[in-house]
């Protein structure tokens, strides 16, 4: 039925596996692009009714020349729903909204997979600007800005070079 409907024919392999997202949890955007993965599908097992106040909305977003240009959809758990979209690299960009409640956001969730699919592994280029250099445009007035929200112990100079260190590493 799913083969019929996009047009795909599958092969023997199929990736399942079980998600419990609690509150503070998230997924980055990202799009599933990887092998033979052909068809992404979630299937939900929240409670119902889920409230949106609770967050942990799947977004899927539009983009133009692989660019990501601004949120499509929001799709909310629904308990036994089950969404599928096709796996487009540069394209099928979505994520998982952050859980703001004390709730769980249960799902099975995988893949079908084809030989019709062969996803090029990404390179991860280097960030263009070094973390270093960074340093120099943090100015008098980001520091008062960002004082009202990070704890003081991070300004100091050994601590932040320090933490940078870490990151570079
Ligand atoms: O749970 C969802 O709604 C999406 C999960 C997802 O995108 C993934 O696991 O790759
Ligand atoms: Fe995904």
């Amino acid at each position: 039925m799913l083969s019929d409907h996009y047009n795909i024919e599958f092969n023997k392999k199929v990736t399942v596996s079980g998600s419990m997202y609690r509150e503070g949890d998230f997924l980055l955007c990202h799009d599933d692009a990887s092998d033979d993965r052909a068809i992404a599908f979630i299937l939900y097992l929240t409670e119902e009714p889920w409230l949106k106040t609770w967050g942990g909305s799947l977004d899927l977003f539009q983009t133009i020349d692989s660019e990501v240009t601004h949120r499509k959809k929001s799709i909310y758990p629904r308990f036994n729903s089950l969404v599928c979209f096709k796996v487009d690299p540069n394209v099928t960009y979505h994520q998982v909204s952050e859980i703001t409640s004390n709730v769980e956001r249960l799902s099975i969730n995988g893949w079908f997979h084809s030989d019709m699919f062969k996803h090029e592994p990404k390179l991860i280029a280097e960030p263009k600007v070094s973390l270093a250099k960074h340093m120099k445009f943090y100015s008098i007035g980001a520091h008062s800005y960002l004082t009202e929200f990070i704890n003081h112990n991070f300004f100091d100079q050994k601590l932040m070079s320090n933490v940078q260190q870490e990151f570079i590493n």
